[in-house]
């Protein structure tokens, strides 16, 4: 008989357990997105710490190479060199050696046939090469071996600090943080700075360092912080109190752990970057040094600067919506809500439910429920009805009040300072809701600029932070991509350089995931909304596209005709000269004063009628009312001359021209008017009126007139 299987052993794990084993969830894939998220998580903390207490942020990030060598250093690991090669994965037999030179050497013959058939320099040759290097790369013995590359991060601000007895718990304990309320905030879930930990301990085993004050603390904290994974308790390793001499604030926390800055680089910056477009009120420093200081090539420094000082109104805290709340939360506060009776509970906890709206929810409870009853008292049953009437009951909709969004001036500055564009559209749409959370949807639509590639180039921000990773399924960029017929709007989505930047802001962003990097496009509301404002800010842009295109033409058409000027000219003033010949030729033969008309005149045709004289030349009749022929024939009227005029000509209708267009597209655009009135010249003015300040120019009327 088999042996009985033996039951599962029952294990419990704690959060910081689970997160390190399923660091994905977090955005702690691999070390380069390890590097990356960690910087993420540290200045996302760096800006919510100095806005929540309305301070300009300045933020410093430093990243610094370490090497193996110098990480053992400082873990007091001695080194040790190797006794048995053959042991190592860098190590290469005779026979492998041998299987790799020859099939180099045939690589090579392919590449010099390349260059015969193509040349050097050519595409082809080009792609050879770059296929070629990868593959020596990868093929080196030990390729896979993770190498050296270990980074201290250290992210400084001048924010909120933490106070000296909480900094254990923030930041050694998984699932802990002072933003769970209902609030817009950039962190949500209490996590992100201790996966950057827990990566830390999982690479390099070197401890949290944090310095932090809050504002006129008289001392800085200082600590050495790890977290215990298994209890999910912090273990501190130093705590010291230091003097706060010029009474500093904020916070600087420092972490060595393992990442890949050469794959990874490009993200970090464009994140700094776009960070820098949402947030022109904040300043922030980058610096990367690279383990030996005169390595110049690595070494990079970037300022983003500080381009204004109008900082969005900071998120207020609010309560929960009736209609946000589930069975868990509502039992959850009565337990923990000060209020005395029903109706205060339902008052003090309830957005947008006043005095009389809760005095109507308790009838509607019945059964027994009274106003006056403690909330403390409701048994199960009137609890699940309860949770039922907040759901079933029509309440006003939040108001979004306490949302910051950037603003469309915040926006606009910051895609104009990032990208230099050459036309930008900005728009912010109404408050709207989903499950009883308010959010609010801007948008700005950027066209040509530095660094941006042909196409649609989607930038998305949720609660003020950029979203990088995952962008396929986010809704934005699928509303983007797919519910915009950008055609309508004369932007060509495959060879205009277009920017698509959508913030969305909210109590609650429907993300994916812990990691952050999307949004689900399964939200109808957040869909209907963010489709709204890029087509808001197309609709601008259409205008401005259309005047800048009929400008253009103008301009084309102003200079294919110059162009044609002289030949033109030339052209007609030898017709001209050739006419006034003949009508010379056929005066002198009609025995007139030089005034006899040819072919068809009058007969005797003399004195002024000479003047309008018909001139028969190849069949056609030409009646010459400006008398041009005799100034023709008298070279008073040269070449030259008609291509003065016919220049003159087309200077005026372009001025005619633009000017007309101008005051359609005023009207059409509704641009502010103002009416005029023009006095005589004659009429006395004693003294001035107010000045009337249009989108072209300031007109000052003048008053008191006699
Ligand atoms: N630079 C800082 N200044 C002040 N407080 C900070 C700073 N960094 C972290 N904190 C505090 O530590 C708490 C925990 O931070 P952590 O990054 O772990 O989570 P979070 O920011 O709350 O949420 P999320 O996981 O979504 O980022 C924060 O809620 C905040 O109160």
């Amino acid at each position: 008989m088999a042996p009985k299987a033996k039951a599962d052993a029952l294990v419990q794990k704690s959060p910081a357990e689970f997160f390190a084993e399923n660091k994905n969830i977090a955005g702690f894939d691999n070390p380069g997105k390890c590097l990356y998220t960690t910087i993420r998580e540290l200045v996302e903390n760096a800006l919510d710490a100095a806005e929540s207490i309305g301070e300009l942020p300045a933020i410093d990030i430093t990243i610094e190479e370490v090497s193996k060598a110098r990480l053992n250093r400082i873990r007091g690991v001695e080194h040790h060199g190797r006794l048995d090669e053959q042991l190592y994965q860098d190590f290469e037999t005779e026979e492998a050696k041998k299987k790799r030179v020859a099939k180099e050497a045939r690589e090579q013959e392919k590449l010099k046939k390349l260059i015969e058939k193509h040349g050097e320099g050519s595409k082809e040759v080009e792609s050879k090469r770059k296929e070629l290097a990868a593959a020596a790369g990868a093929a080196k013995p030990g390729a896979n071996m993770r190498g050296n590359l270990f980074y201290k991060v250290t992210v400084k601000d001048n924010g909120a600090g933490m106070s000296h007895k909480d900094i254990p718990n923030m930041l050694g304990r998984v699932l802990s943080g002072t933003k769970y309320g209902v609030k817009q905030t950039r962190g949500k879930f209490g996590l992100g700075a201790k996966m950057a930990l827990i990566w830390s301990k999982m690479t390099t085993g070197l401890p949290f360092e944090i310095t932090s004050a809050t504002p006129r603390a008289a001392s800085r904290s200082h600590y050495l912080l790890d977290i215990d994974i298994h209890k999910n308790e912090p273990a501190i390793h130093l705590e010291e109190q230091l003097p706060n001499p010029d009474g500093w604030h904020g916070s600087s926390l420092s972490l060595t752990i393992e990442g890949n800055w050469s794959t990874y680089r490009s993200y970090i910056l464009r994140y700094l970057r776009q960070i820098a477009v949402i947030t022109p009120y904040a300043q922030f420093t980058f610096a990367y040094k690279a383990e030996a200081a005169d390595d110049n090539k690595s070494n990079l420094r970037i300022a983003f600067r500080r381009r204004t000082d109008v900082m969005p109104d900071p998120p207020a805290p609010t309560k929960h919506h009736p209609s946000s709340v589930d069975l868990e939360l509502v039992k959850r506060l009565l337990r923990a809500t000060p209020a005395k009776t029903l109706t205060a509970f339902l008052q003090k906890e309830f957005d947008r439910v006043d005095k009389s709206l809760a005095a109507r929810v308790v009838d509607e409870m019945q059964a027994g429920v009274e106003g006056d009853m403690s909330p403390k008292d409701l048994d199960e049953k009137q609890i699940v009805r309860l949770h039922q009437l907040l759901h079933e009951i029509r309440f006003g909709d939040p108001t979004g009040k306490h949302l910051s969004p950037a603003g469309e001036y915040n926006l606009r500055l910051g895609v104009m300072k990032e990208l230099g564009p050459d036309l930008i559209a900005t728009h912010q749409g109404d408050v709207r809701v989903f499950e009883g959370h308010a959010f609010i949807v801007e948008a700005a639509v950027s066209v040509g600029g530095k660094n941006v590639k042909p196409g649609i180039n989607v930038h998305r921000y949720a609660n003020r932070i950029p979203l990088l990773f995952e962008g396929g399924s986010d809704v934005i960029t699928k509303t983007a991509l797919r519910r915009i017929n950008w055609g309508a709007y004369k932007i060509n989505q495959a060879t205009d350089k277009v920017g698509v930047f959508v913030s969305i802001v909210s109590t609650k962003i429907p993300f994916k995931g812990a990691g952050k990097e999307y949004i689900g496009d399964d939200v109808t509301e957040m869909v209907a909304a963010v489709k709204a404002a890029i087509q808001a800010c197309c609709l601008q842009l259409k205008s401005k596209i259309m005047r800048a295109i009929a400008a253009r033409e103008q301009k084309q058409r102003k200079k294919i005709l110059s162009k044609y000027i002289p030949d033109v000219a030339n052209a007609i003033h030898s017709v001209l000269e050739r006419m006034a010949a003949a009508a010379a030729a056929a005066g002198g033969a009609g025995g007139g004063a030089g005034a006899g008309a040819a072919g068809g005149g009058e007969e005797g045709e003399a004195g002024p009628a000479a003047k309008r004289r018909r001139t028969e030349a190849g069949g056609g009749v030409l009646r010459d009312e400006l008398g041009l022929l005799p100034a023709v024939a008298a070279k008073e009227v040269t070449a030259a001359t008609l291509a003065a005029r016919l220049s003159e000509y087309v200077e005026r209708i372009d001025t005619d021209m633009a000017l007309e267009y101008q005051v359609q597209q005023g009207l059409a655009a509704g641009e502010a008017k103002a009416p005029l009135y023009l006095m005589p010249l004659s009429a006395s003015r004693h003294c001035h009126g107010p000045e009337v300040h249009t989108a072209t120019c300031v007109v000052r009327l003048l008053t008191g007139y006699t």
